[in-house]
């Protein structure tokens, strides 16, 4: 199969990226960090997540961040919503799309959402409904897709069933996770393969964390494959609250970097990406994961 011509990239550094800082940012500084990657071209930016303050304390500012954003023409803010308080608590703020987010693995949805994956379908079903009267579109994520930090090996199959369950229920695209980063490019290829069985190709996303720094590899695997749509995280930043160890998600610098190599649209200005990069590290304190961004940033 060929490369796609172009590849939307979903900005997840706001939300997954500072989710699990240790640290209280401020709010300002997401708004800022907002601000720039919509800037930089981003035209979707997943800005914060209405989960439970005692869960995620990182993310407690969702109401003012999702509030105080200054909007951009053409460009897509969207939060993370668990469950029904989660989404009237961003239709509030005006939100423009959510997501719900599931597992492949039992354990993993335990840690994660305190529920088993058949009970997170149940609760996710009214937050589609609800959101289906408000006109919000909602994107599912499915996490654990090649491997579980509590299960280990999780079964294409499974990884099928949950994201056909949530396309189903009618979320409109399902987010791939590999959420500890531990995929290599066959096992990714192998799992597309079994959830494109049952999905379209084009209503999936590949959200991988670069953990084992295969994230770029398996990213190439899967574009070959015609995956056009890539989650990743300015800087690298990240990881999941819930995923001892897992580290950031792939950065947007080095994806946009690999797809400019390629020849793929992405719309994106990768100076202004890696400048933002540079600026969101140093404010928070925090190494820059992305390789391009380092590069430039030393020019
Ligand atoms: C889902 C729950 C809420 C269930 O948590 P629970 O304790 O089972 O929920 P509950 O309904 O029993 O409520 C308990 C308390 O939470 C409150 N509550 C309940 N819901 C909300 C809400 N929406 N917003 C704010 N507060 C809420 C509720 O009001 C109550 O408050 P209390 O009476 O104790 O004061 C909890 O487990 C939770 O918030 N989990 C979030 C975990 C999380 O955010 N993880 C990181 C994101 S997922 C991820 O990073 C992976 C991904 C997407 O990036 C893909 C990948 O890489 O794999």
């Amino acid at each position: 199969m060929a490369f796609p011509k172009r590849v939307r990239l979903v900005e997840v550094g706001p939300r997954d990226g500072l989710q699990n800082e240790p640290e209280p940012i401020e709010t300002p500084t997401k708004l800022e960090l907002i601000d720039r990657l919509g800037a930089a071209g981003l035209a979707y930016i997943e800005a914060a997540s209405f989960v439970s303050p005692k869960w995620v304390p990182q993310m407690a500012d969702h109401r003012e961040v999702m509030t105080g954003l200054t909007r951009r023409d053409g460009v897509t803010y969207a939060s993370l919503t668990p469950n029904l308080k989660g989404l009237e608590g961003a239709l509030a703020c005006g939100v423009e799309e959510v997501a719900v987010f599931g597992a492949a693995s039992e354990a993993f949805s335990q840690k994660n959402i305190n529920c088993s994956v058949a009970e997170s379908l149940e609760r996710f079903a009214p937050v589609l409904e609800r959101a289906r009267e408000a006109k919000v579109r909602v994107r599912g994520y499915v996490s654990c897709v090649l491997g579980c930090p509590y299960e280990g090996e999780i079964a294409p199959a499974k990884v099928a069933e949950v994201s056909k369950a949530l396309f189903e229920m009618g979320c409109y695209e399902v987010s791939l996770g590999d959420t500890i980063g531990v995929g290599t490019p066959l096992k990714a290829k192998r799992m597309l393969e079994a959830v494109s069985r049952e999905i379209p190709m084009d209503k999936l996303a590949a959200h991988f964390h670069d953990t084992y720094g295969q994230a770029l590899t398996n990213l190439y695997a899967v574009l070959e494959e015609g995956i056009a749509v890539v989650d990743s995280s300015v800087a690298g930043l990240g990881g999941c609250p819930y995923a001892k160890g897992a580290s950031g998600n792939v950065a947007s610098e080095d994806v946009v970097y690999l797809l400019d190599g390629l020849g793929i649209e992405t719309g994106i200005d990768l100076d202004a990406l890696a400048a933002t990069g540079t600026w969101i590290t140093q404010t928070i304190g925090r190494p820059n994961r992305s390789k391009v961004g380092v590069a430039l940033a030393a020019k």
